[in-house]
Parts: C-alpha cells; sequence; structure tokens
C-alpha cells in the first residue's frame, strides 16, 4: 500500500513545487516549461476549437481535420525543444505543402495569432513574461511563414525556411548590457 505522506512532508512538497516555480525560465527548454506534451496538446486543442468556430477563419478551417491537434503539439513541441516527432512523422515539407495555395489574408493571419494567444492563457499555461515572449514570437514568425507559402506561385517564392525553427528565450534585459 502507498505510504501516505505526513502533513509536514505535503508542506515540504508544496514548498519545493513553489521553489521549482521561482526557478529561472531560461535554465530549461521552453517545452519543459510549458509543462510538456499534455499542456501543448490542451493549448492547441482549444487553439482549434476557436479557429474551427470563428467567422474570419472559416474558411480556411472549413472542417475539422482529426490529426490538426496531434500534428501542432508535434511541431510546436519540437520547435519548443522536445522530441522530434514532427520531423521524423511528417518531415518539414509536409507542413509547406499544407499551406500551399490557402491565400492567407493578413486579416486572418492575425485574427490566427491573437486567437492562439487567447488560447494560451485559458489552457493554463505559465504566464511569466519570458515564455509570453517566446510563444509571441514564435507564432509571429510561424504565422509570416505559413502566409507567405500559402501565396507561393512557384518554389522560389516559398519562405526558405526549410526545418522546424529551433526556438530560443527571448534575452534577457541584462544580457544585452
Ligand atoms: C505558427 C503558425 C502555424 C503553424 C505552426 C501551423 C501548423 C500547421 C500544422 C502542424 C498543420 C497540420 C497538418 C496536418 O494535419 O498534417 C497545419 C495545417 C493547416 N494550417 Fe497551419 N500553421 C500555422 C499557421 C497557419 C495560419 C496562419 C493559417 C490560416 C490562417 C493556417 C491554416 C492551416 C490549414 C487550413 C491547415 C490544413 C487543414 C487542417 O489541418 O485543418 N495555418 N498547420
Amino acid at each position: 500500500m502507498a505510504e501516505r505522506r505526513s502533513e509536514g512532508s505535503q508542506d515540504a512538497q508544496r514548498e519545493e513545487s513553489r521553489e521549482e516555480s521561482r526557478e529561472e525560465p531560461r535554465e530549461r527548454s521552453i517545452y519543459d516549461h510549458a509543462g510538456g506534451e499534455e499542456a501543448l496538446h490542451r493549448l492547441e486543442e482549444i487553439f482549434y476549437a476557436k479557429a474551427l468556430v470563428d467567422p474570419v477563419l472559416r474558411t480556411v478551417f472549413p472542417r475539422r481535420q482529426p490529426h490538426h491537434v496531434d500534428h501542432l503539439t508535434w511541431f510546436t513541441a519540437e520547435s519548443f525543444g522536445g522530441p522530434d516527432r514532427f520531423t521524423r512523422e511528417l518531415g518539414f515539407r509536409h507542413l509547406i505543402d499544407v499551406h500551399r495555395n490557402l491565400k492567407i489574408t493578413d486579416e486572418q493571419r492575425e485574427r490566427f495569432a491573437a486567437l492562439y494567444l487567447e488560447a494560451l492563457r485559458e489552457a493554463g499555461l505559465p504566464d511569466d513574461e519570458p515564455f509570453l515572449g517566446a510563444v509571441r514570437s514564435h507564432i509571429e514568425f510561424g504565422t509570416r511563414v505559413a502566409q507567405q507559402n500559402s501565396h507561393a506561385a512557384s518554389d522560389d517564392e516559398l519562405h526558405p525556411l526549410r526545418e522546424v525553427p529551433h526556438w530560443q528565450w527571448p534575452k534577457a534585459p541584462d544580457q544585452s548590457l
């Protein structure tokens, strides 16, 4: 039978997790800081539910695609320093292909980014500035790449990115001194 924790040791555990949350975010991967696969999956699920009913995005997301949330989770996990499942199982070329010819408008790109940040809050992911900064820049960059690729009439017009980007923590203010 599992040993029951005494009141004292529960207090110690709570104290320990408070200590952990005070840990400098940049000391671990963005993926671990976010809460790993489970947290990112929750975020993508909330985001996708919003996108599917959004009037601005309805034309690009007319119906639920069964793999969308999983694939988005794999991509984000890999980009944030987690497992490289997206590259191993799908490959970056797949990402280019799915956005081709979508003709994403500025309004759609901006709405996609806004809903993503809304979902981030609702999913209960960390809300410290370094993490929010990393997600904002990741989504800003990613939506621009997707938009450019969605209009490319030939391969020459594609964004030059050819692999899942490895996102970094934003620079701490004191590092720029
Ligand atoms: C950071 C930006 C973005 C990332 C990381 C991303 C990633 C992905 C991924 C992983 C898929 C799944 C492909 C599959 O199921 O195999 C996908 C599909 C798709 N994306 Fe994006 N995307 C981004 C931006 C956008 C934007 C701005 C739009 C349109 C406003 C868009 C529209 C779509 C559509 C329509 C599909 C295909 C249909 C579907 O799976 O629902 N994406 N994207």
